[in-house]
């Protein structure tokens, strides 16, 4: 091993750290979502070529960030698990194929599900009644910030079931509502967000709640934990019934079963993309089955039975198109 392999390793887990402070803790990062994705799969492939160096300080050994905030921590009793990125679609049939094996079976389900670029909150009800909103934090530990979660109008205050449960989904802020913002902060001469995803985070955030009520944050639940308890099967089924129950859920999920229609849905919606009133960043793969997804289990930081395809940077693409424009 040449020195300077490992000093470059360093070099890059610590730059990534730095951006993860800024994503998690300050709320204001300075590279996008595709470059630290580029960086951190970097870091990943010389990882798994020298699992030597890996330090427990790596971003790779932490899901998530630290958390410094003002709000009490809340430790969630099923941690948040995060999802793997693939990057292709060459990648994403090959994570399928990988499922299918793992199960021995060559007709698994997935539902699709457009990946909200926002930020993830998990919902707990007890005796009907909203009682407990928190952000995802490291996974473990997040902010209870539930004083806010009442200040968005499509979380449900109550709902139809007296059982405990607790739901997960994304919070993010719609585009119109992100221009209105940030053209209010630029009259009111405040910085403004560099993107809706970081709006919603700081709006989740604020201290003052009346402040996150006027933001129009919105929500899409995705998640039911332990949803065989509610004699759920399926995902796609677990969304009609969460929508039932009253939760705001984004129904342009697809059960597909074969990879043409996997490749047409991705088609679809990196042209529907732009026209979308909030922000994508990707797809979600999610074995439907509940049966198959224990089967499947979890890794220490990933369930094996989802993951998620992202699609290429808009920015690069709409600098790209501006210059093809002007040539
Ligand atoms: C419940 C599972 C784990 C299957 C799950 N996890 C999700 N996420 C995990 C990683 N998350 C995360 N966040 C920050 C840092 C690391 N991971 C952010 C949410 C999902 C996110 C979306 C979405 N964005 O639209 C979605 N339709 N389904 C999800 N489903």
């Amino acid at each position: 091993m040449n020195n300077s392999d490992y000093e470059n390793y360093i070099k890059l887990k610590d730059q990534l750290n730095i951006y993860r402070r800024q994503y998690y803790t300050e709320d204001a990062p300075t590279v996008q979502d595709f470059e630290y994705d580029r960086l951190y799969q970097e870091l990943l492939k010389v990882e798994s070529a020298h699992p030597e160096w890996v330090t427990n300080d790596s971003p790779s050994q932490n899901v998530g960030g630290a958390i410094n905030s003002a709000f009490p921590k809340f430790r969630h009793e099923i941690p948040m698990l995060s999802m793997d990125d693939v990057f292709s679609l060459e990648e994403s049939q090959a994570s399928a194929e990988r499922i299918k094996k793992f199960v021995n079976q060559t007709d698994v389900e997935f539902n699709l599900e457009l990946k909200i670029d926002g930020l993830a909150l998990s919902l707990i009800y007890e005796n009907g009644r909203l009682v407990k909103g928190s952000t995802r934090g490291d996974g473990f530990v997040g902010e209870d910030i539930t004083p806010n979660i009442f200040q968005i109008d499509d979380v449900p205050k109550t709902i139809p079931l007296k059982e405990r449960i607790e739901v997960r989904g994304e919070c993010y802020l719609g585009k119109d509502s992100f221009a209105e913002l940030n053209n209010k902060r630029l009259e009111d001469g405040k910085s403004t967000f560099a993107n809706p995803r970081n709006a919603a985070a700081g709006s989740l955030r604020q201290l003052d709640s009346s402040i996150t009520k006027s933001r129009h944050l919105q929500t899409f639940i995705y998640f039911v934990i332990e949803p065989e308890n509610y004699g759920l099967k399926t995902q796609s089924e677990a969304l009609k019934q969460l929508q039932e129950w009253g939760f705001a859920t984004n129904n342009q999920n697809r059960v597909v079963n074969d990879f043409k229609e996997v490749q047409n849905y991705i088609d679809e919606y990196q042209e529907k993309r732009l026209d979308l009133p909030y922000n994508i960043d990707g797809i979600v793969f999610k074995v439907n089955d509940f049966k198959l997804q224990s089967l499947l289990g979890n890794t220490v930081k990933v369930p094996r039975w989802e993951f998620a395809y992202k699609f290429p940077p808009i920015e690069a693409h709409t600098h790209l198109r501006t210059i093809e424009w002007t040539v």
